[in-house]
């Protein structure tokens, strides 16, 4: 890895040079949603794609998070858990209450970090397969499918709480600019079609090469994964955190770019982590049979 690193710039200087174009190109699937595919051969060790994060936060909760009312329950929650179950990476066979508070610690410090970035309107496109939205939470409509839903798909607001009239459903305030200037305009949605910035994070988030920051990104976040040798990319960070994808070995023009969301992770830890933090059952070629 070292090595690497130390030959970015001259990665970057021939990634700047080389005048063909993009190596890829973006493609929907149902299963699997958004994906990157090659648009032609790419040798082992070439750059892919270089780009910088659209928002970044950090991975452990900060000393402002610390300080608010509602944090030390969830962390006590979490602590408790470690306490019982051991570390609390790895692993999906937590309780509920664990899940939830890690959903709540990630989506409070999104207000703090990703909320803020300059790029909100290229983060909120990313997926979010977490769907964990609660009162107070600033939310996007997505994947209605009726001819009315599909009209309200894409448009942000806040989760006033829960539906007087459908406990199944949340109360969100959208804000409609009009010519008479910010009108109130109340949605009953189910959390199923609200994503959250906290569930986009998490659904996107690569660590940096410190592991201490979490970043995402417009292309790079479109890759999906497969785990060890079925991953025919891999990602290293500099130090202004852009992202530098590499293809691992010779890649066909028309295959999926796949990369190892977790490197280094136990063989054992995998499935349950990737279910945690992505909330998706893996079925890369590694897994498929199991
Ligand atoms: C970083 S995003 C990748 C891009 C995503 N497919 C999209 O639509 O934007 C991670 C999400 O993609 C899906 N995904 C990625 N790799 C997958 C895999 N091997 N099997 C199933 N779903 C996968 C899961 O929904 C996961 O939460």
């Amino acid at each position: 890895m070292e090595k690497i690193k130390s030959a970015l710039p001259k990665l970057e200087a021939l990634y700047n040079s080389r005048g063909d174009g993009c190596y890829y190109k973006l493609q929907q699937s149902n299963e699997r949603g958004a994906f990157l595919v090659a648009t032609r051969e790419i040798q082992t060790g070439e750059v892919i794609l270089i780009e910088r994060p659209l928002g970044k936060q950090p991975s452990e909760p900060t000393p402002a998070l610390l300080q608010q009312r509602e944090v030390a329950p969830l962390l006590e929650t979490m602590q408790r858990c470690a306490r019982t179950h051991g570390h609390l990476t790895g692993t999906s066979r937590y309780p509920p209450e664990v899940r939830h508070a890690l959903d709540r610690l990630t989506e409070l410090q999104t207000k703090e970090f990703v909320l803020k970035s300059p790029d909100l309107g290229a983060i909120w496109k990313l997926a979010d397969s977490h769907r964990c939205a609660e009162k107070g939470d600033r939310v996007m409509i997505d994947g209605l499918k009726s001819d009315a839903g599909q009209k309200l798909n894409g448009l942000e607001g806040q989760v006033v709480g829960i539906d007087e009239k459908d406990k199944h459903r949340l109360a969100v305030e959208l804000s409609t600019n009009n010519s008479k200037g910010t009108k109130s305009n109340k949605k009953s949605i189910k959390r199923e079609n609200l994503k959250t910035l906290g569930g986009i994070l998490r659904t996107n988030a690569f660590v940096d090469n410190h592991e201490t920051t979490m970043l995402i990104f417009k292309d790079l976040s479109r890759i999906n994964h497969a785990c060890g040798d079925a991953a025919n990319v891999i990602k290293i960070c500099d130090e202004k955190d852009r992202a530098f994808v590499l293809a691992r070995c010779d890649i066909a023009s028309g295959q999926e770019l796949l990369i190892d969301y977790i490197p280094g992770e136990k063989e054992e830890d995998r499935l349950d982590y990737l279910q945690m933090k992505y909330n998706f059952r893996c079925q890369c070629k590694m897994h498929t049979y199991m």
